[in-house]
């Protein structure tokens, strides 16, 4: 069967295109109002997962309407220096959002990154005060990915309540906020991570699937439940036979298609929806600093009232 008409591939691209047509919509009703949404992007370092990552915010922050600007810092940086540059952009009006590109290097602790930036403009919602909020259901800024894939995995028409959901990988950034909102839509989860004694043997048991690693090949067949719907975070590249570099995820995709029931590609599954929803994050935040703008001068539109 060719991939395009295979329905075991979940496809983040149609889902991502109605999400970017609606970012556009607001985007031009917020600039005619003088509130054109800018994001920015800060990039410690070198990493080829963020380069993929940023050359799409930028492509599809164009079609959107959103202006995009990356701010590429060596990895020779201070943290000081990088926390003086986050006020600056604070405090800078014309900036809707701020995203830190992940990972940083080892001498800078992110999580002081993260609270540097202001609560309105953190677009991903990491400030270690917003990203508590999805402990507490309260979800219409979470972290990209994590949502980008539970939104896939609703795509299945699967009954989240009481799945059994088996995610590998923990980080902060994907794997912890997945398995929150997936408890708050009622799903059983199991979290796995370097010291899991049998990935293989939870893995196996799970009616969901999502592993967010950074190794490519790491879940075969066998470690896959058959009917199993499998979501695919991990973004590696891999210079192919032909010795052009090419992008796969974590998961064994051709032996693992043939067991599973959905499974998202890597390129063209979770990382298009991910972009989607930063640029969608991005106008969520813009809306609330323009609450906040007409709480303060009676009106949310800036050019009327100038
Ligand atoms: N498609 C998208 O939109 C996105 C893709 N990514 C990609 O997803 C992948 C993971 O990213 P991220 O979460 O930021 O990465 P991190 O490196 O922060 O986290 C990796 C996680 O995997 C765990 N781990 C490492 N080895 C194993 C193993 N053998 N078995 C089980 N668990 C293991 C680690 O556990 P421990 O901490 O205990 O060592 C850690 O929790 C990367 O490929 C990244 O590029 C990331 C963000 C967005
Ligand atoms: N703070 C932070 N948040 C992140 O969400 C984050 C991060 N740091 N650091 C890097 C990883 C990686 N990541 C990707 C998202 C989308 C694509 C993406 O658009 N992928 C296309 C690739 C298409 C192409 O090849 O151009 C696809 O999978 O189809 C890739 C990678 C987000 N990450």
């Amino acid at each position: 069967m060719s991939l395009s008409d295979d329905s075991r591939y979940l496809r983040g691209g149609p889902v991502a295109q109605r999400i970017i047509a609606a970012v556009r919509e607001d985007a031009t009703i917020a600039k005619a109002e003088g509130f054109p949404p800018k994001l920015i992007s800060i990039t410690v370092g070198d990493t080829d997962a963020v380069d993929v990552y940023v050359r799409n915010q930028r492509a599809k922050a164009q079609l959107a309407g959103i202006d995009f600007e990356e701010r590429r810092f060596p990895a020779t940086i201070t943290s000081g220096e990088l926390e003086a540059a986050i006020h600056g952009l604070n405090a800078d009006p014309r900036v809707t959002g701020i995203i830190i590109q992940r990972p940083v290097p080892a001498h800078i602790p992110i999580k002081m990154l993260q609270a540097a930036v202001h609560p309105l403009k953190d677009v991903e919602g990491m400030h270690p005060a917003s990203i508590g909020n999805i402990v507490y259901n309260q979800l219409d800024l979470a972290p990209c990915t994590a949502a980008a894939s539970v939104e896939l995995l609703k795509e299945t028409g699967l009954d989240l309540k009481g799945l059994e959901v088996v995610i590998v990988g923990h980080s902060e950034i994907v794997g912890k906020p997945i398995a929150f909102l997936l408890m708050s839509e009622g799903a059983t989860v199991t979290v796995c991570h370097h010291m899991t004694r049998s990935v293989a043997a939870h893995a196996r048991r799970a009616d969901a699937l999502f592993v967010a690693v950074g190794k490519p090949r790491l879940i075969k067949a066998d470690m896959v439940k058959p009917g199993a719907a499998v979501i695919d975070i991990g973004i590696n590249s891999e210079v192919g036979p032909d010795g052009t570099s090419r992008i796969v995820g974590d998961v064994d995709t051709d032996s693992v298609k043939e067991v599973a029931s959905w499974i998202t590609p890597v390129p063209g599954g979770v990382g298009p929806l991910t972009v989607a929803i930063l640029l969608r994050n991005t106008m969520v935040a813009l809306s609330r600093q323009r609450a906040l703008y007409e709480a303060t001068y009676g009106t949310s539109d800036r050019l009327a009232a100038e």
